[in-house]
């Protein structure tokens, strides 16, 4: 089928990867040029590590799929992902752009209510959450989140479609965060906390949660990894929408997002990166 992904970040383009690996059409946008050729650039990288592990056989085939555009209202699609930044006012600007009203919107958004993002896409009884994990090519998990309008029928459509993926599906119900963010963010938010009040460094934090855990990363790791700016926005809709102190955004990662330093995608976060 043909899929126009919005949005070519971290998660856009690792979405749109996750497409075309599985033999779909894929129209990439995003608001410049410049920034789809980064996305073009990195998911050339990832498909090159795929081939070299031997997950994918024919990576310039893949590559071929994948269509970059700014302007996404010159084609259309059966299947649609936003993928923009968290901010509610941008995604519904986004959504109301799409007309198809017989296509599957579904947006991959980390905590903003589904329900109310529906009332800006073509049809929500059509409008699903299909929150994937960064990096999209690797983590196995989508949760499936419907909204007061979604139909059975989006739904089982979404659900298949993400195990056509080679995904595990979860369904959950539109609440702030879901439950992968309800949960992450406070163990994130806990660790910079941890770290304003200097019972440890950032490198001491992460070892114990790495090390004490299992986890692959360490929260103030991951949160570089994940955008510290996007880490942000999340804890604002969960703080927000839930009106609980537990996810108060720390003045630390406030002023980080004022300074730029995003993590890994702009070279400093919690820690410093080779860009
Ligand atoms: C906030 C949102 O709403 C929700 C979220 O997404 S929360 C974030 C969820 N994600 C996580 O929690 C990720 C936690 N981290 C991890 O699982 C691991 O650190 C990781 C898979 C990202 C990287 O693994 P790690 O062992 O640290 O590094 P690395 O050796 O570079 O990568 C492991 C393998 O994945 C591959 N890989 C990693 N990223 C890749 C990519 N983008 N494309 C292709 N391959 C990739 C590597 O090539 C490597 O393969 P190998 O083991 O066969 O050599
Ligand atoms: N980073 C993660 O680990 C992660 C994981 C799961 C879900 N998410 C969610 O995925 C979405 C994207 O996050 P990201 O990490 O990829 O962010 P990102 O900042 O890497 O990318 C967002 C992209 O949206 C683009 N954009 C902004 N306004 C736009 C517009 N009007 N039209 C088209 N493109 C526009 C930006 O130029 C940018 O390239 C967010 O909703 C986020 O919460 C993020």
């Amino acid at each position: 089928m043909r899929v126009t992904v919005i949005g070519g970040g971290t998660m856009g383009s690792g979405i749109a990867e996750v497409f075309a690996q599985f033999g779909h059409d894929v129209i990439l946008s995003d608001i410049s040029d410049s920034i789809l050729r980064k996305s073009e650039l990195a998911i050339n990288a990832s498909l090159k590590k795929l081939s070299e592990k031997g997950i994918i056989k024919e990576p310039e085939r893949v590559s071929e799929r994948i269509l970059y555009d700014t302007n996404f209202t010159a084609y259309d699609s059966e299947f649609y992902v936003e993928a923009v930044i968290e901010k509610p006012e941008i995604k519904s600007e986004v959504l109301h752009k799409i007309k198809n009203q017989n296509a599957i919107v579904a947006t991959n958004t980390s905590s903003i209510s589904i329900t109310m993002l529906s009332k800006y896409a073509p049809n929500p009884k059509k409008f699903i959450g299909m929150h994937f994990f960064n990096p999209p090519v690797i983590m196995k998990l989508i949760e499936v989140v419907s909204g007061y309008d979604t139909d059975g029928d989006t739904i089982k459509r979404v659900m298949d479609i993400s195990k056509s993926l080679g995904k595990t599906p979860v369904m959950v119900k539109d609440f702030p965060g879901f439950i992968s963010n309800r949960v992450l963010m406070a163990l994130i938010r806990e660790a910079i906390i941890s770290l304003e009040e200097g019972i440890s460094d950032a490198a001491g934090i992460d070892t114990i949660m790495k090390l004490g855990m299992n986890h692959p990363m360490g929260p103030l790791e991951l949160s570089d990894f994940i955008g510290n700016d996007v880490v942000y926005d999340i804890l604002n809709v969960l703080y927000n929408d839930l009106g609980y102190e537990r996810f108060k955004p720390p003045v630390t990662l406030r002023n980080m997002v004022y300074a730029g330093k995003l993590g890994r995608k702009t070279g400093e976060g919690f820690y410093k990166y080779d860009k």
